[in-house]
């Protein structure tokens, strides 16, 4: 059975989201590679729009909504499952070692005094919204009204509607709630890819086969990246536990303390008899990618600033550390709402906010995919709000310009004017606007070879590992030579006869692109031929190949002969692409395997990249026709009289293939029919 909507990510935000969909009568399956590795696992569990001084209107607004939603989602969630959340609105205190300078202090407040719960005078200070004061206290009512703060305290602010959750609690509260619902998960999966047709996901390619549904929601956290180009980035950060001795008989903090680069979380969990009590210390925050462990400098900072926040900390017992990634985004909203996609759906880069936002995103997104409804809230979240920025990648979203492989503007207006909707090459959920792949080797010199890969419009480029560890003619300085900034590098296994021998390259090459600042690719155009006359490859030790790159994350492209079969087959075992000959490698007999090739395109829903043999434009032209999603060409473009010039045509021939498959060939017919009309015609 198809699902109607297919969640990819089990954080706190595919889960939420399965519930609520679930209990509006959808039919969800949620794919989650590993839930320990969540942000959602990892984080602290603030309720903290206040706290965390949100500048942003729209996010505020969302914050708040969030917040106000959680008593009632939590005991609804608790009920449906008989378990416990922690869902504690303990309200959060954020002292400070420098008072506020009076003009921000009567800037956000109209002071006015009150006594605080424990009968220490309090002097409040009311901030922007009714539903959410937030309170300014001097030292000694500080002092007095959480006792035991770091001398150096000189006061503070208490905002008493933020509060806290057991985040880990909620996971598994959420995950049991769905269960019981009868959402479907499978664990463990990867998604590898989204396959994409004319602006409609067709399917997505996961390490257990292509998997398909009426609608897609994108919640991968901060992985989001490697799947489409989302500008979300991982945000590392660091955290602790401390347990509650024995002989402190009651928890030293019934709030949590935000402070400056610490908070400090005080929990209670009741289980069964028992009841377990320890402090959160969190969180680093560190743009380190996705660099795993905790260091000695991360947990010494968090240790420094809990201490003397809350100086009786340091003699708690540490009991665990943990690290983990927030998907954060530029402008560090979440990228919420409809995509380029019809059926596809986003919900990530929640940030430092993704619990807290969870009960509102769930139901911002039921709304949305269920009931078609756009809260007005939505529009601040979409992922558009990124495209007039210079990322290349954001923009290849939409792919306006698809057609041009960069280089022509009047294409590209022409496409656009002509309504011609591209949805850009995507190979293992990378978007490229270019359809042309080329290589680096054969050309008279490293000028040419750079002039010609500018001229091309290419975006990929591919790349002899062995030659390049050889230093072979023409693959020298081949780091200097491109901008691998810019351009994509494939790294190939040429000259590997066997499966074992392109595994080993494969992994030389993955190692040479991240050398060239690459870190996450992972693309192998895999080559297994053990025949030197004309290059064909082994069908069996590709397959074999294939099979045992992509168990090692590896997105595999497959240099393969014209085989209707092997190409299903590799598609199988979760290869990236399939890139089929159009005649022997270096021949420029252009096409000769038409017939298998437009069987393979039929058949395919991963991108057939057609590859070697090409001989000139029209044979490009040709294959871009069939519905080649791309083309690989190398000996064509590098053997010409004047390789740039070459490039260029076979540029300009891709995109007229491109524009032709998508504007639909007129039918083919048996007799002549005259072009203008017969009937109505002046006789002499
Ligand atoms: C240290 C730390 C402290 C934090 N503290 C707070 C806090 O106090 N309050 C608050 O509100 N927020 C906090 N956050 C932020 C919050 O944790 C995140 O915003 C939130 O968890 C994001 O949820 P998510 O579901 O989008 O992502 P995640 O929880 O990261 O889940 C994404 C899931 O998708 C899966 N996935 C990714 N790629 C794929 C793929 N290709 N195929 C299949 N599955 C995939 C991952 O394995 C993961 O399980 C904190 C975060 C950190 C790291
Ligand atoms: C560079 C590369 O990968 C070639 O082996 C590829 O197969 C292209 O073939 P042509 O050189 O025939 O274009």
């Amino acid at each position: 059975m198809t699902s109607d909507v297919l969640i990819i990510g089990g954080g706190i935000i595919g889960l939420a989201c399965a519930v609520e969909m679930k209990l509006r009568g959808a039919n969800v399956t949620v794919l989650c590679r590993d839930h320990s590795a969540a942000a959602s696992y990892a984080a602290a569990g603030m309720l903290a729009p206040d706290a965390e001084n949100i500048a942003n209107e729209a996010m505020l607004s969302l914050c708040w909504r969030a917040r106000a939603l959680y008593p009632d989602w939590t005991s609804k969630l608790e009920e449906l499952t008989g378990l416990n959340t922690g869902y504690w609105p303990c309200g959060i205190l954020a002292p400070l070692y420098k008072k506020p300078g009076e003009h921000e202090v009567s800037q956000r407040a109209i002071p006015y005094a009150d006594r605080g719960s424990r009968g220490a005078e309090v002097k409040k200070e009311f901030i922007p919204s009714p539903q959410s004061p937030a309170y300014w206290l001097d030292k000694d009512p500080i002092h007095e009204y959480q006792p035991g703060l770091g001398v150096d305290v000189l006061g503070g602010w208490w905002y008493p509607e933020d509060g806290q959750v057991d985040n880990r609690a909620l996971v598994k509260v959420l995950r049991n709630a769905a269960v019981s619902l009868g959402v479907e998960f499978k664990d463990g999966v990867t998604v590898e890819a989204i396959a994409q047709q004319q602006g409609e996901v067709i399917g997505v390619q996961t390490n257990i086969g292509l998997l398909r549904a009426d609608h897609y929601l994108l919640a991968a956290g901060a992985w989001v990246n490697q799947l489409l180009p989302l500008p979300v980035r991982p945000r590392k950060g660091q955290m602790l536990r401390l347990g509650v001795p024995e002989f402190v008989t009651e928890l030293p903090l019934t709030r949590v303390l935000f402070g400056d680069n610490i908070y400090i979380v005080p929990r209670r969990v009741v289980s069964g008899e028992r009841s377990y009590r320890s402090i959160i210390l969190g969180a680093t925050s560190e743009d380190v990618g996705f660099t795993p462990d905790n260091t000695p400098a991360g947990i010494q900072s968090l240790l420094q600033a809990a201490t003397r926040l809350f100086p009786q900390l340091q003699n708690y017992p540490i009991q665990e550390m943990w690290w983990g990634f927030r998907p954060a985004t530029p402008d560090e909203l979440p990228i919420l709402g409809d995509s380029h996609c019809r059926n596809l759906t986003f919900a990530t880069g929640h940030h430092r906010n993704g619990i807290l936002l969870a009960p509102v995103t769930a139901v911002l997104i039921g709304d949305l995919i269920l009931s078609q409804k756009t809260d007005p809230l939505l529009t601040n979240f979409h992922y558009s709000r990124f495209q007039n920025q210079s990322s290349t990648t954001t923009s290849m979203l939409t792919h306006p310009a698809n057609f041009t492989n960069g280089h022509s503007k009047n294409l590209s207006l022409q496409a656009a004017e002509l309504k011609l909707q591209d949805s850009g090459l995507i190979i293992a959920g990378k978007t490229f606007h270019s359809r042309l792949i080329t290589g680096t080797g054969k050309y008279r010199s490293t000028g040419v070879m750079q002039k010609s890969v500018a001229a091309s419009g290419c975006q990929i480029v591919t790349v002899a590992v062995r030659r390049v560890q050889t230093n072979a003619p023409g693959h020298e300085g081949l780091a200097e030579a491109l901008d691998w900034g810019k351009i994509w590098m494939l790294p190939n296994t040429a000259g590997c006869q066997t499966a074992e021998e392109a595994i080993r390259v494969a992994r030389l090459g993955r190692e040479m692109a991240k050398l060239l600042g690459q870190e996450d690719n992972n693309f192998v155009k895999l080559e297994v031929i053990p025949d030197s006359k004309y290059l064909l490859p082994d069908p069996i030790g590709t397959l074999q190949a294939a099979e045992q790159l992509v168990k090692e994350g590896f997105a595999v492209l497959p240099y393969i002969n014209a085989d209707p079969m092997l190409a299903k087959r590799l598609e199988d075992v979760g290869s990236a692409t399939v890139m089929p000959l159009a005649a022997p490698i270096g021949s420029g007999q252009g096409l000769k395997t038409t017939a298998n090739i437009q069987i393979i395109i039929e058949n395919a829903t991963i991108p057939v990249v057609v590859d070697a043999g090409i001989g000139e434009p029209s044979d490009a032209a040709q294959a871009m026709e069939l519905g080649a999603d791309a083309l690989l060409i190398n000996s064509a473009i590098a053997l010409a009289e004047n390789s740039p010039a070459m490039a260029y045509a076979m540029n300009l021939a891709t995109v007229a293939g491109r524009m032709a498959y998508l504007a639909g060939r007129m039918p083919m017919k048996d007799y002549a029919s005259a072009s203008s009309p017969l009937t109505g015609t002046i006789t002499g």
